[in-house]
């Protein structure tokens, strides 16, 4: 039986609360490994050894130095792509193409990315004049936040724990590392890398256990963290913002998302079924940034629902051992209940049910993992539940719209404003629809095309902030303006 222990100060070790809770394989519900719970004792010795890093060899190291060993670290992150497959495949049951082609590649780019940018790039400088005309200059100084506390979500594990690690470290902090419950694996493997490659004891630390009175709570309230970057859903921001406003730690929030997929009659049909199919149910639905609202012209809206029916029910559930498999369980059973619950509200509301709205049933060992039909709806006003609130599962709402105004309206109409995807070849409609659609990622004929460099997050109760590229130095590093007289 696996065991994942505490990584903190560079060394693996047992939580000194005694505490341990099992992690469940989302693919077949059986117990694989038994998890160390951080309490506060814990999490003290943990983000102390992030302070004292600050101002030992890590606080003293030169930048460039500091981005030549995170590129090592992203080197070794790929080297060692088998091992972190295995994990995050273990812990999610994510198809092995998934974790191979995006999960893994992603840790070591959202390494690297950061690095790069560090390394190469100047500052602002403003000359003034002055009243006795000898004039001034202004160097925009940054110097890192300090310890900063990384709470991560079980969707992605990896790609968004590292999505965070990698500009905190860039910029010069330290991290202490809270892992989402259901995917402790990745993120305690990457301690043996970070030694590996020599980033000094204490830069990177990993605690694991949950929420409210447990790990990520104590860790949101520790006087020693400067700032918290946090992925999860929007509820639990609101928590995380209440818990760490004493002592006014800095946040940076990416929540959950309704995002709408806009599918106009001049698109190419074929590829409004591939991006949807994709934006619909990788993962089994549980992305934020995926789509769970799809307004079809009317004209193609008969086409586009019958087609994508005709995708969803051609899936292949399974694990990453089921051959073929091309959708996999949902991550737990708890989650799996939250899906069903709305699976069930949608039919008590009057839902179309135009495929899916159950889960299947298998007689082999898929039997005891957390499968769901994907499932398309059809037929509910847009102010039902079903349409306004995040169930981050397999399936979508398809509503037909007349025009333009009316689509960019109940594109909006929602608390969120995450990411949206709009389906057009007319050039001058994706420009104008795309522009006044209220989210922080709008795509054209695609989705889940990621630039690093650009700016990443939500407006409205989807986030607050935004990282990605030189847009993470806003929170992961403190400014100052130093003016000089000449
Ligand atoms: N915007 C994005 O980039 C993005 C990316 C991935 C997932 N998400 C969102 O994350 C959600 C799914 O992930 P999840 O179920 O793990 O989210 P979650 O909010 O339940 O948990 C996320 C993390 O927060 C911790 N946590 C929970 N309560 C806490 C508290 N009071 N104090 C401190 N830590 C606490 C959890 O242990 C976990 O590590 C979805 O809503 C999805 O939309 C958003
Ligand atoms: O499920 C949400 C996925 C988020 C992806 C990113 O944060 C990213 O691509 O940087």
């Amino acid at each position: 039986m696996k065991t994942h222990q505490l990584f903190i100060d560079g060394t693996y070790r047992d939580a000194k609360s005694g505490k341990t809770f099992d992690k469940i394989s989302p693919a077949t519900g059986e117990k694989i490994a038994v998890v160390h719970e951080a309490l506060a004792e814990d999490v003290n010795d943990a983000v102390m050894a992030a302070d004292a890093a600050l101002k030992g060899e890590w606080g003293k190291m030169p930048k460039a130095a500091r981005c030549d060993l995170l590129m090592r670290l992203a080197d070794a992150i790929q080297a060692r792509t088998p091992d972190f497959i295995e994990a995050e495949v273990a812990d999610t049951a994510h198809t092995r193409h998934f974790a191979e082609k995006v999960e893994i590649p992603r840790g070591a780019a959202n390494f690297r990315i950061f690095a790069e940018m560090l390394k190469h790039t100047g500052g602002e400088f403003y000359h003034m004049d002055t009243p006795d005309h000898t004039g001034a200059v202004n160097l925009e100084l940054h110097r890192p936040k300090g310890v900063i506390g990384v709470i991560s979500p079980w969707n992605a594990p990896f790609l968004l724990m590292t999505w965070k690690v990698g500009p905190a470290l860039a910029c010069g902090n330290t991290v202490v590392v809270k892992p989402s419950e259901e995917s402790p694996y990745t993120a305690t493997l990457l301690g043996e890398v970070m030694n590996e490659v020599g980033i000094p004891k204490g830069v990177y630390n990993v605690i694991h256990g949950f929420g409210p009175g447990s790990a990520g709570e104590l860790l949101t309230q520790h006087p020693k963290v400067s700032g918290i970057t946090f992925t999860g859903e929007t509820r639990t921001g609101e928590a995380i913002m209440k818990q760490a406003a004493v002592g006014l730690r800095d946040v940076s929030f990416e929540l959950g998302g309704k995002n709408p997929a806009i599918i106009f009659a001049d698109a190419d049909m074929d590829k409004a079924i591939e991006v949807t199919m994709r934006s619909v149910f990788a993962n089994t639905g549980q992305v934020c940034l995926g789509t769970e609202r799809v307004y079809v012209e009317r004209p193609v809206f008969d086409e586009y629902v019958s087609r994508l029916k005709a995708g969803a029910e051609a899936l292949k559930h399974g694990g990453p051992e089921t051959p073929g498999a091309t959708i996999g369980p949902l991550i737990s059973d708890e989650h799996r209940r939250k899906v069903l619950g709305y699976y069930d509200k949608a039919r008590e509301l009057g839902a179309k049910v135009v495929t899916g709205g159950g889960m299947p049933q298998f007689n082999d060992e898929r039997q005891g993992g957390f499968f769901v039909d994907p499932t398309i709806w059809t037929g509910l006003p847009e102010d039902s539940a079903i349409v306004k609130e995040e169930i981050f599962g397999p399936c979508c709402h398809v509503t037909p719209f007349d025009t333009e105004e009316e689509v960019i309206a109940m594109a909006n109409d929602t608390t969120y404003g995450l990411s949206a995807t709009i389906l057009t070849e007319n050039l001058s409609r994706a420009h104008r629809v795309g522009g006044q659609i209220e989210a922080g990622l709008v795509w054209v004929n695609s989705w889940f095309l990621r630039d690093l460099r650009t700016s990443f997050g939500g407006s409205k109760s989807s986030g607050i902030g935004r990282e990605g590229g030189l847009h993470s130095l806003e929170f992961y590093t403190e400014r100052s303006n130093l003016c000089m007289k000449l």
